[in-house]
């Protein structure tokens, strides 16, 4: 069979098995076009079924978790883990705790981050789990009862040379710190890298709260350079405020850009002359509060209710660091429209496959979330690594690491697109360069 009548075939087969699973086939179904350059090169990957065996995770576990509310009242929600590859080490991918989560949110996240872990040249398998849990509103005791239910099933299944998961949405290091003492008096084992993005008087790294939103514009900077020009006095949107958005803003205002909106779920903030980070970080990391009482603060920006939509707002540079599907069609023709330059992803897969068709047509530079978003993983790898060694490394350390590791990740896509004629087209090079890696692995550990 041809290379295109494979991947063909291939995404008919995971339309049929996975129904109603749109996420993850959409997840699927951008990576797999792209490899198409690969196995023409590479028919022996189409005899070894390297494709159909890539899209099959290797486990997926689904679970009850009953909790008790602050009024007596139970609750139950439904816990996930998707261990998808393990060919690079230990499944390795965040938990999100959102209502949206479900089974094929939770395998677009996990399929992704097996082509994004590759690219950190770190060893790590792609994992990702999660809980239709709503934190939004919920007390501590709350969050803590929850998160020691959902552990009390989640310990049978993970460890450190086993499955290390780490935050996403609605998991920070709260919720890391509760789940952690929950593994440590079930397991009876104190092994800290257990778990990544733990606070830091237990086997935390310096360097990982921030670690997503740097490496993104660690990743930007390179893409600008690469087409001649700097973050300096560039105007930046960015969505979210969350922490991939709020150390997206940190980082593009020390290079000296304008960032001018932020956003939560309920509406958006712009700020003509520059987001007041301190501000958003008092709101979001202090006091949960909402975006819009950013207004109290500073009267003259503007609060847009009810829309995400920073994408209306004139930028030189997109950076969505909400969540997927974020930018569709229609929001990426306005920013062409308006001028946009380059978009780079914080989120995971916030752009849909026909916005990223538009900004390719129209020359628009387009950095991909698996490669631009890569410094959060690549940092809990760093982590992993300092508990191994029972020793921990200052902040510049792991930020240079960091800084180094984006600037890899940018070559490799760069070079595998180049490889295949397209030397802009990052997309694919980060799933190519991505893909090399985890396919040899695959190979060289034959059929399991
Ligand atoms: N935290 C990390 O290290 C990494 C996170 N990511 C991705 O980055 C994105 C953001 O994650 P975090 O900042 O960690 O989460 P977070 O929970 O800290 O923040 C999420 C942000 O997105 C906003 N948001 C959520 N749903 C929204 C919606 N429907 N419309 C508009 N805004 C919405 C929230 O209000 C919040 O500002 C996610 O796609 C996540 O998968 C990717 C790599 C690593
Ligand atoms: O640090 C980690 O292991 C999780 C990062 C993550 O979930 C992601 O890259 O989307």
């Amino acid at each position: 069979m041809d290379a295109k009548n494979y991947v063909e075939k291939v995404l008919e087969d995971v339309k049929r098995r996975n129904p109603g699973e749109v996420e993850f086939y959409n997840a699927v179904n951008e990576v797999l076009h792209t490899l198409i350059p690969v196995l023409e090169k590479r028919p022996e990957l189409i005899e070894a079924a390297i494709l159909d065996r890539i899209v099959e995770p290797e486990r997926l576990i689904s679970f009850r978790v009953p909790w008790m509310d602050d009024a007596g009242n139970i609750q139950i929600n439904r816990g996930f883990r998707v261990q998808f590859n393990g060919a690079l080490g230990p499944y390795k991918g965040g938990i999100r705790f959102h209502p949206t989560v479900s089974q094929s949110i939770v395998k677009f996240l996990g399929f992704e981050q097996i082509f994004k872990n590759s690219l950190t040249g770190l060893p790590m398998g792609g994992g990702k789990g999660g809980s239709d849990f709503d934190p939004k509103g919920k007390s501590d005791a709350e969050i803590m009862r929850f998160c020691q239910a959902f552990m009390s099933e989640l310990y049978k299944h993970i460890g450190p040379d086993v499955d290390v998961p780490a935050g996403d949405i609605g998991v920070g290091g709260r919720e890391i710190g509760f789940m952690y003492g929950m593994y440590r008096k079930l397991s009876n084992s104190s092994s800290q890298g257990v778990l990544t993005g733990k606070p830091l008087t237990f086997g935390g790294s310096l360097g990982r709260t921030p670690a997503t939103g740097y490496g993104l514009l660690y990743f930007a900077n390179e893409m600008l350079k690469d087409k001649g020009t700097t973050f300096e006095g560039k105007t930046v949107v960015v969505s979210g405020s969350g922490n991939v958005a709020i150390y997206a803003i940190e980082k593009a205002q020390q290079f000296g850009a304008k960032v001018v909106t932020c956003s939560d779920s309920g509406g958006y903030i712009y700020d003509e002359e520059g987001i007041d980070l301190a501000v958003v970080k008092q709101l979001k990391e202090v006091e949960a509060r909402r975006i819009k009482d950013y207004l109290e603060f500073r009267p003259k920006a503007k609060y847009v209710e009810g829309s995400t939509n920073v994408w209306e707002v004139k930028c030189d540079v997109a950076l969505p660091c909400a969540t997927q599907n974020e930018i569709d069609k229609a929001s990426a023709d306005l920013l062409i429209k308006n001028g946009v330059q380059f978009v780079a992803e914080g989120a995971n897969m916030p752009t849909t496959l026909d916005a990223i068709a538009a900004f390719q047509n129209a020359g628009i530079y387009f950095g991909p979330a698996k490669a631009c978003n890569a410094g959060g993983v690549a940092t809990s790898g760093l982590e992993m690594t300092q508990n191994s060694m029972r020793l921990s490394w200052t902040f510049e350390e792991v930020d240079d690491k960091l800084k180094g590791i984006m600037q890899n990740i940018f070559a490799a896509s760069k070079a595998a697109a180049k490889e295949i004629g397209d030397e802009d087209n990052l997309l694919a090079g980060a799933n190519i360069a991505g893909f090399l890696k985890v396919s040899d692995a695959m190979m060289k550990q034959g059929l399991i």
